[in-house]
């Protein structure tokens, strides 16, 4: 699962794509906006060379007694000083429009951009994206594309405003002569050319840094995170892991520096370059008006128009180097959007147990092996064994045996590397992911603590049920927790989480059977039960009611079961030893005593401690 490569000019032409899908409308009303403010400040010097020009006509043919009277008089120069009045008032006053408009449309950009990524990520079947190094950093660089996503509109914006006061400029500065527009740009070329280089170089830096960034808020959050608050104290981890933080900072502040610093001396000096470009105009017009081409209305027109034509074209200028750097910071946006998961969807629904035949229904594990993303060693290898239907299947083992990455091959979060699983006689990856995972009822080792009501972190089991109180109160029932909805105060609305504003944190154990609840809730569709450490969390009393519970909603379904607990295996129909990846030994729990191999060990060890 490799991103695939974008140019620069490819990842700025969707980036513009994507700002013109999230806030067409806003969009519109700026260049609307830009228009009028952009050509504004023209027009209003076209009209001030009108009215100096007139005035000093009036001056030179000895004045007026009565000024007011001779500019009531005068339509062209009345006309002139009311637009170029209401032109400034206008311009001045919907500063504040502006800059209304312009956040909408940030946020707009903003939120459309983060909730394609966010939707890419909540939907990507292949969770190798959360555990790849290569794809972590991709994941990273493309929050940082968000942010320069934002930086974007804002050129955009200001491109728009730009060009609008570009245009009116040339149009005008043409007038003095026509060389004018073209010696500014000229002058203004290498400065671009800078900047281009300059953004390359410190993107190029950021690109390098990105693991250094996430290691640095692995550490950030391992500081603030909740998870890790009580550990952190007691084995007073703070130096440590703000040491850490503080020097990958200065390491990458120090290399960031470096490129900003090297870059912002070239930069400033091309732009006085470009700067020196302004004076041939400006001292061609005033030569102008010495010699009498010019009128003194020109000179006020031209320098005003002039300054006018360098500012607009700096602020394209500097945009230049922008906008080629938001073309290399949001390609990992586009990279991350294209990316194509390696475990796809089959487009298949489950056949009834009843259409296979009689020794293909259930699940067949065949000579499966399995390596994890980028691990250069198998964690399963060569692995064969039958879930019957109504089975009970213990897989048991010792640490890193790789009981709980069988499961997950179950549930099909991974596919093999090699080899297939069966159920009923189709292959896993022909069903589509949907109804394979409709057909599951998963508790994981490391179950999810929704930050959400207790309704929602049971009722999130089978949504179509999510509502009915009876529902949501029998499986707590059934995981032994009926009481926790009515001692907490909401009841079932209760937040759980310290996160949430008035969230109540839970135990454990108590956590743990939530869990059991949320899978219980879509028991009446599931057909494999998955438990992974399904009691750790509880005492041994409540381990054996869960025990019991596990039993009973096992009956006519098969389950998996994985636990250290062998006394939970003992229950099993089948248990299965797993060593280093393979399995060693499997049978009933008698067989497998009477075989006195390794479960045997095993159990004799654990029987004896609990003597
Ligand atoms: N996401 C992962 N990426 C790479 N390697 C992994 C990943 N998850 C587990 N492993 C490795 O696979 C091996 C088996 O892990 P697994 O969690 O399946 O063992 P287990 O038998 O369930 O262990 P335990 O009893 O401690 O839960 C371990 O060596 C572990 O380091």
């Amino acid at each position: 699962m490799q991103p695939l490569e974008l140019t620069p000019f490819q990842a700025l032409r969707r980036s513009v794509g994507m700002v013109f899908q999230a806030a067409p409308q806003e969009l519109r009303n700026l260049a609307l906006l830009n228009l009028l403010t952009g050509t504004g400040p023209s027009i209003s010097l076209f009209l001030s060379k009108v009215i100096i020009d007139e005035a000093s006509r009036v001056v030179e043919q000895g004045g007026v007694s009565n000024p007011l009277s001779y500019i009531l008089a005068e339509p062209k120069l009345l006309w002139s000083i009311a637009i170029a009045l209401g032109l400034n008032l206008i311009v001045d006053s919907v500063d504040s429009v502006g800059t209304t408009l312009f956040a909408a449309l940030r946020d707009r950009v903003q939120g459309y951009g983060r909730g394609r990524v966010l939707e890419k990520v909540a939907y990507f079947d292949d969770i190798a994206l959360f555990e790849t190094p290569a794809l972590l950093n991709l994941l990273e660089l493309s929050e940082k594309g968000l942010e320069r996503l934002q930086r974007l509109s804002f050129i955009v914006a200001a491109t728009l405003m730009g060009i609008f006061t570009f245009l009116p400029s040339v149009i005008v500065s043409v007038s003095i002569a026509a060389w004018i527009p073209a010696v500014l740009l000229a002058a203004s070329i290498p400065s671009i050319l800078v900047e281009i280089r300059h953004h390359r170089k410190s993107w190029r830096v950021e690109e390098t840094q990105a693991g250094i960034t996430r290691k640095m808020s692995i550490y950030a959050k391992t500081i603030i995170s909740e998870d890790f608050a009580k550990e952190v104290r007691l084995f007073s981890l703070q130096n440590v892991l703000l040491e850490r933080w503080r020097s990958l900072f200065n390491q990458m502040f120090t290399k960031m520096a470096q490129v900003r610093q090297d870059g912002a001396w070239t930069v400033m000096i091309w732009a006085l370059v470009g700067g020196v470009g302004v004076a041939f105009p400006y001292v061609y017009v005033v030569m102008g008006v010495l010699a009498g081409t010019f009128t003194l209305g020109d000179l006020a027109l031209y320098t005003g128009i002039l300054l006018q034509l360098r500012r607009s074209l700096y602020l394209l200028i500097a945009h230049t180097g922008d906008i080629y750097d938001v073309s290399l910071a949001t390609a990992p946006i586009f990279q991350l959007l294209d990316l194509q998961p390696q475990l796809h969807t089959g487009s298949q629904r489950l056949c009834p147990p009843a259409i296979a035949e009689p020794d293909r229904q259930g699940i067949q594990v065949r000579d499966l092996s399995f390596t994890y993303p980028g691990a250069h060693q198998p964690t399963l290898k060569a692995i064969d064994f039958d879930i019957k239907p109504g089975e009970m299947v213990a897989l048991v083992g010792e640490n890193g045996a790789g009981k709980t990455t069988l499961a997950k091959l179950l549930c099909r979060l991974y596919d093999p590397t090699a080899g297939s699983i069966y159920w009923n006689g189709q292959n896993l990856k022909t069903l589509t992911l949907d109804e394979l995972r409709s057909r599951l009822g998963v508790v994981m080792q490391d179950y999810a603590r929704f930050p959400a009501t207790l309704r929602e972190n049971v009722g999130w089991g089978y949504f179509p049920q999510m509502k009915t109180d009876t529902a949501i109160y029998a499986v707590l029932q059934k995981a032994g927790i009926e009481q926790l909805a009515t001692t907490l105060e909401q009841g079932l609305e209760t937040p759980l989480g310290k996160q949430l504003e008035e969230g109540v944190d839970l135990s454990g154990g108590q956590w743990q059977r939530v869990a059991i609840a949320r899978a219980l809730m879509r028991l009446t569709q599931v057909e494999l039960l998955v438990f992974d450490e399904p009691t750790a969390a509880l005492d041994p009393k409540n381990e054996h009611e869960i025990y019991r519970i596990f039993r009973t909603i096992a009956q006519n379904r098969m389950s998996v079961v994985v636990s250290h607990r062998l006394a939970l295996a003992k229950l099993c129909d089948r248990i299965v030893v797993l060593e280093q990846g393979q399995i060693i030994e499997q049978g009933s729990h008698e067989q497998l005593m009477a075989l006195a191999g390794r479960y045997y060990t095993m159990f004799s060890r654990q029987a004896s401690s609990y003597l």
